[in-house]
């Protein structure tokens, strides 16, 4: 009966206990927040798309193709766009309807039509109507309405390769098949490669590849951004609980520039799950460590760079050690490029080898930070102007700490034996 009331004490400690968020719904991946750092342009190449929807309706049926990597923000941009669009037609007395559909989720153009009448909130009978119908149930209840309709197909390549040709033709020219005058529906198409558009016919792609806006990765700098529009706007977690640094060491490590994916998906992720790490750890930071345990957990480049450790060759694998020692000594993250040189002669010495010059440690640490093993980041100005720091992306664990000695010990015998 003790443990039972020992973890009873645990979970209501548990559920007392400090927490570094403060609105921790606005990290959830549906959330779209107030605003979207580096997608003005791209909000605002929709809108030039889409404005003679407002100055000419019912001219033009509008198509548009938003492409770009995971993470890059699509989906949550054109929702925006979407959202702002619909306000401003309301206030000039027009009605535009902005329904978003995932391809994925409504894998027919059946199923997508039923989405597309649910969220106009337009009733569809239950006897079987074929997708034809079902169309001209929708353009009829538009046109009674007088409402001009954008449909953003998300995740589009899906539905292209999964379709048959004749329902992916049916929609893009839906106005050879309604034979209606007055146009009001219009395409938002999303993407990740516009390459999946490859296999369609010519007469196809001429009505959907008219205007295409690319998303491209987010950089270091972006993400940054990113991330702390979400802590200091939107109010994520409790003022000052996340240290900047913690900020710059995630967008480093997705940053495109520097080797990342981009993606601000996994970037948020990370930043999350560092928070709840934290409160798990019972601290009131959210700090590089927490932000390093989470990402092993959530990079899914990390069991790769677990096996790059086993392809390393041995002055690499000093220079790895070299960086953890100077962590355990000195309880910090980041090192000059000059200290770790130091500290690996040092650890070379130990051993018996011989310390590789300059420029040959440089060349390792710049290979290893290709790898994705090492982050590093300029130092703020300080006397003796900006030095490159450098960190190791992965946390610093008994796990890896045996990973790395056993491969030095490997590489040592290796060479006794030749
Ligand atoms: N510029 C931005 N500002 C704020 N948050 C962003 C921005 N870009 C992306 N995000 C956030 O990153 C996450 C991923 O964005 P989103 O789902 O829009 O990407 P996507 O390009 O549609 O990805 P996928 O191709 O995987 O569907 C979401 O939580 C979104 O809110």
């Amino acid at each position: 009966m003790k443990v039972l009331d020992e973890l009873r004490d645990l979970v209501e400690d548990a559920i007392k206990g400090s927490t570094v968020f403060e609105k921790s719904k606005v990290l959830t991946p549906d959330y779209i927040p107030k605003n979207l750092p580096h997608r003005e342009k791209q909000i605002k190449e929709l809108s030039i798309n889409f404005r003679e929807i407002l100055s000419n309706p019912g001219s033009t049926s509008v198509r548009v193709v938003i492409s770009g990597k995971t993470g890059t923000g699509k989906t949550v941009t054109t929702k925006k766009f979407g959202e702002l669009f619909s306000e401003i037609a309301k206030e000039k007395g027009l009605r535009v309807v902005y329904t978003h559909i995932n391809c994925h989720r409504q894998r027919t153009l059946y199923l997508m039509l039923v989405e597309i009448a649910n969220q106009l909130n337009l009733q569809i009978p239950n006897r079987g109507l074929s997708s034809q119908e079902t169309f001209k149930l929708i353009y009829d209840y538009l046109e009674k309405r007088n409402i001009q309709l954008i449909i953003t197909l998300d995740e589009f390549d899906y539905f292209v390769s999964t379709s048959p040709i004749e329902d992916i033709y049916f929609l893009v020219r839906i106005y050879d098949e309604l034979n209606a005058l007055v146009k009001r529906i219009h395409y938002i198409f999303i993407l990740r490669e516009l390459t999946s558009l490859a296999s369609l016919d010519k007469s196809i792609k001429d009505h959907v590849i008219k205007n295409v806006i690319e998303f491209p990765p987010y950089t270091s700098e972006e993400l940054y951004d990113i991330l702390m529009d979400r802590i200091v706007n939107e109010k994520a977690f409790r003022e000052g609980a996340v240290l900047e640094e913690t900020v710059r060491f995630i967008s480093d490590i997705y940053g495109f520039d520097k080797g990342g994916s981009g993606n601000a998906r996994l970037a948020l992720e990370t930043l999350e799950l560092a928070g709840k790490i934290a409160d798990t750890e019972g601290s009131l930071l959210v700090t590089i460590d927490h932000a390093k345990k989470a990402n092993s957990k959530i990079n899914p480049e990390l069991s790769i760079i677990l096996d790059t450790i086993r392809d390393l060759d041995l002055h690499q694998l000093l220079v790895v050690k070299a960086i953890m020692n100077l962590h355990k000594k000195e309880g910090d993250d980041f090192f000059s490029m000059g200290k770790v040189e130091e500290e690996y002669n040092i650890v070379a010495k130990d051993l018996g080898e011989i310390p590789r010059k300059h420029t040959q440690v440089f060349e390792y640490i710049r290979k290893l930070k290709l790898m994705g093993l090492i982050t590093a980041r300029q130092s703020g100005k300080g006397m003796r102007g900006r030095t490159t720091l450098i960190s190791l992306s992965v946390p610093i664990s008994e796990e890896l700490d045996n990973l790395i000695n056993n491969e030095i010990r490997d590489r040592l015998l290796q060479q006794k034996n030749y």
